[in-house]
């Protein structure tokens, strides 16, 4: 068991580090946890240390690591939920990135429906279901609208020796985040899925009021 702390962004120790063979492909999977005692998950393929540092260092073809960013959705990831397009998103991030030369999925516990919890998100649906939309829903249960942060995805890249980023994400706040922890975003590559009758509008929430770029239909 190797472990590091690392100050820039968020601080999290690399507790643990194992072969996780997946049907999508094998990845090593690196097992990260914060101050605050939350675990995150980063799943790398190829060799993503050196060569990429923030600014220039060897990076040859500036191209970036290709990474996603993965905020922790039970109901979409695991359970199949049509409300968001998180499973479908993550599926196909994991694809991708297991037919890549080399990248990361950095899968972000803590960030449960948007940073607030998975009771509230519930709570956050049902407002919905009345006539909320997405943002309002939160703000309505005196939450914020979106609670994330990306500081330990930052530092858990800047520990896997990644520093320039293609980010595949239709987030923008998302590329904000690592460029304020030190990691270059030189890329911010969409990750659309197909939307369904269940989750229209929340995209089209996602896209009007948090700036997502998405097709308009
Ligand atoms: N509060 C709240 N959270 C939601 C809702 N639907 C999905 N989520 C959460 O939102 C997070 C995903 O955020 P999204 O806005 O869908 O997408 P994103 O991660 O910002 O952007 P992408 O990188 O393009 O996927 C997950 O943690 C989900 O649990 C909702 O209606 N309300």
């Amino acid at each position: 068991m190797t472990a590091r702390w690392v100050p820039a962004g968020g601080v999290v120790e690399r507790v643990a580090s194992t072969r996780l063979p997946t049907e999508y492909g094998e990845f090593t999977a690196y097992g990260y946890r914060t101050a605050r005692g939350v675990d995150h998950l980063a799943l790398v393929r190829g060799e993503v240390a050196g060569g990429e540092v923030a600014g220039g260092g060897d990076d040859v073809d500036g191209a970036g690591t290709l990474v996603r960013l993965h905020s922790e959705c039970l109901t979409g990831d695991v359970l199949g939920s049509l409300r968001c397009d998180c499973g479908p998103q993550l599926r196909l991030a994991l694809a991708m990135i297991a037919e890549a030369a080399k990248g990361v999925v950095v899968y972000l516990r803590g960030h449960e429906g948007r940073g607030i919890g998975l009771a509230a998100k519930l709570a956050a649906y049902a407002l919905q279901d009345d006539g909320h939309d997405t943002v309002d829903a939160n703000l309505a249960l005196g939450l914020p609208a979106d609670a994330r942060d990306y500081s330990d995805a930052a530092a858990i890249l800047t520990d896997l020796g990644v520093g320039k980023v293609r980010l595949l994400s239709n987030n923008p706040a998302k590329a904000a985040g690592l460029s304020e922890g030190g990691i270059g975003v030189v890329g911010l590559e969409p990750l659309v899925v197909p939307a369904n009758p269940e989750n229209a509008g929340y995209l089209a929430t996602k896209r009007d009021r948090f700036g997502h770029i998405l097709p308009t239909r």
